[in-house]
């Protein structure tokens, strides 16, 4: 499992690693990856000034600031500076620069300058690092509204962001890549942050020996989601895989039983059964799926998933109520949030797990008021609150666990947010419950594969509809796994 890890965290490993190495080595490592990946974005991109594509005879303009940021951005733009580019510095908080760092500069044939020229090929934001503030200094902010760059990469954070929560409360770089490094840190995978972090590139410094084995925020890879995966034994029938019961859609809203089934159809579960008033069009298009009217029908299950288009009235609300007493762990969704809001002695005596997953709004019925800035905070008091799994859906969705811990979903894409799209991602993860996963990997695993799905359906630029994803869900699940083996 890898995870981001605070900037006093970061400091501490830092602190135990510097001892035992001489005197600068860890910035002259970051300086030398920066610039190495700075080197490689222009080789493939055409100089606006030479119409050649590569370093030398390129145009760098580094926004530097007092701290060690800057400095790292300095050191990058004098090796930048040696191999031909032409670099330009502008010191954003006054004099205060690196010293040591613009000298090398300067040497390398850089200039620090009041002003650069208005194009460049690549600009470099190091104002601010682990060591900032959340906003950026008036001269930092001039400068990027007068700059014209052919690519923006952020030194180790997008200057100007909440580094620990991935808030943004006030002026930011928008970055196209960020080159972080030895770890991540939350703003690169929570929030508004993370889309100003662009693409990420990680440095190795050598911090990992040295980092807290608990991150303030995990990230789960293929390797995680392989190791919890439940694959189907010689022994296994279509019951010891898992049964998943889906209480969702109506006369109205047939589409949410569709897509929630062919969600739960996509997962490791053996057998899928639904309850609830759209019967007819769920054996329309999923034949292997046994329907029945109510949840009391509908027999035993491992796992339910209910209320996605299954109604806010006294029939839904009796529905959520029969599926709650169950023993089996359930995942909530749409109108059953809605419902939880109203009635949140519905939740109370329930003791077997129970996994939660608003988007914003359903998030502001259920906590009483939208979801800070800080969206890892955010999920963790109402997973508090409410003592269930949390997933909060987003650009950078989010999962937490009662007890505090904090999971960032590496993968997904904006073409995600198309309607029905949740409801294959709950019936997704029903499934996964239903498998025997616990509530927090089942909400973590989902999130994950429903974003590669999400990909992939939209690879070339397609239109993506949630059928679609539905169909991706596989075959993402197939690639996965396959790649943890090899
Ligand atoms: N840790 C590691 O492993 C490694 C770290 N490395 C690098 O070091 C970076 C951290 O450097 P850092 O500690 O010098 O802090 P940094 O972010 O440059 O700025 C602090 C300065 O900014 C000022 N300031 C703050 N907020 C402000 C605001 N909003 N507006 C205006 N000013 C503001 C603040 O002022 P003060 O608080 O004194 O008022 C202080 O002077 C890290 O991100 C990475 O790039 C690598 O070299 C190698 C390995
Ligand atoms: N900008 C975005 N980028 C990536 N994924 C997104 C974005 N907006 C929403 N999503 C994802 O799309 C899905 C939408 O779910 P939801 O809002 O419940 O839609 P619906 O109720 O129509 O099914 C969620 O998985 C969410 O995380
Ligand atoms: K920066």
């Amino acid at each position: 499992m890898d995870g981001a890890w605070t900037a006093a965290a970061v400091r501490r490993a830092e602190a135990q690693l510097m001892a035992t190495l001489p005197p600068g080595t860890l910035m002259q490592r970051a300086a030398a990856g920066l610039a190495a990946e700075c080197a490689a974005l222009l080789k493939e991109q055409r100089s606006t000034r030479t119409e050649r594509a590569g370093v030398y005879g390129a145009t760098v303009t580094v926004l530097a600031g007092p701290g060690d940021n800057g400095g790292d951005a300095l050191f990058a733009a004098a090796r930048l500076a040696r191999r031909g580019a032409r670099v330009f510095a502008v010191p954003v908080m006054g004099g205060r620069v690196h010293p040591v760092a613009a000298a090398a500069l300067t040497r390398a044939g850089g200039r620090l300058v009041a002003e650069s020229p208005r194009r460049c090929d690549l600009l470099l934001d190091g104002v601010l690092g682990i060591g900032g503030r959340p906003g950026l200094p008036g001269r930092a902010i001039d400068q990027l509204a007068r700059l014209d760059a052919g690519t923006v990469v952020a030194v180790d954070v997008p200057s100007g962001v909440d580094v620990d929560t991935g808030a943004v409360p006030a002026s930011a770089v928008t970055a196209d890549t960020t080159v972080a490094f030895g770890s991540r840190k939350p703003c690169h995978v929570l929030g508004r942050a993370a889309l100003l972090t662009g693409r990420l590139v990680l440095v190795d410094i050598g911090l990992g020996p040295h980092l807290d084995p608990n991150p303030a925020v995990r990230v789960a890879g293929e390797t995680d989601i392989a190791q919890w995966w439940h694959r189907p034994g010689p022994d296994d029938d279509k019951y010891t895989r898992g049964v998943v019961g889906v209480a969702a859609g109506s006369d109205r809203y047939p589409g949410a039983a569709v897509l929630a089934t062919a969600g739960a159809l996509a997962g490791p579960a053996g057998y899928v059964r639904y309850a609830g008033g759209a019967s007819d069009a769920v054996r329309r298009s999923h034949p292997e799926v046994v329907c029945t009217p109510t949840v009391k029908e509908a027999g035993r299950v491992q796992a339910w998933l209910a209320g996605p288009g299954f109604g806010t009235d006294e029939a839904a609300l009796g529905e959520l109520r029969s599926v709650l007493v169950s023993p089996a762990p359930v995942v909530l969704d749409a109108d059953a949030l809605t419902l939880i809001g109203e009635y949140p002695s519905v939740l109370s005596r329930r003791e077997a797990p129970v996994v939660l997953t608003p988007h914003d709004r359903e998030y502001e019925r259920l906590y009483g008021s939208p979801p800070s800035e800080d969206r890892g905070a955010a999920a963790a008091a109402l997973a508090k609150r409410l003592n269930c799994t949390v997933l909060l859906k987003g650009h950078h969705t989010v999962v937490a666990s009662s007890d505090g811990a904090v999971w960032a979903n590496p993968t997904g894409r904006p073409q995600l947010a198309t309607a029905g799209s949740g409801d294959v991602l709950a019936g997704f993860m029903a499934s996964l419950l239903a498998s025997g996963m616990d509530g927090v990997r089942a909400a973590v695993a989902a999130a994950f594969l429903h974003g590669r799905a999400g990909g992939a359906a939209a690879a070339g630029h397609r239109t993506v509809t949630a059928s679609d994803v539905a169909r991706a869900l596989p075959g993402a699940v197939g690639e996965v796994l396959t790649a943890a083996r090899s």
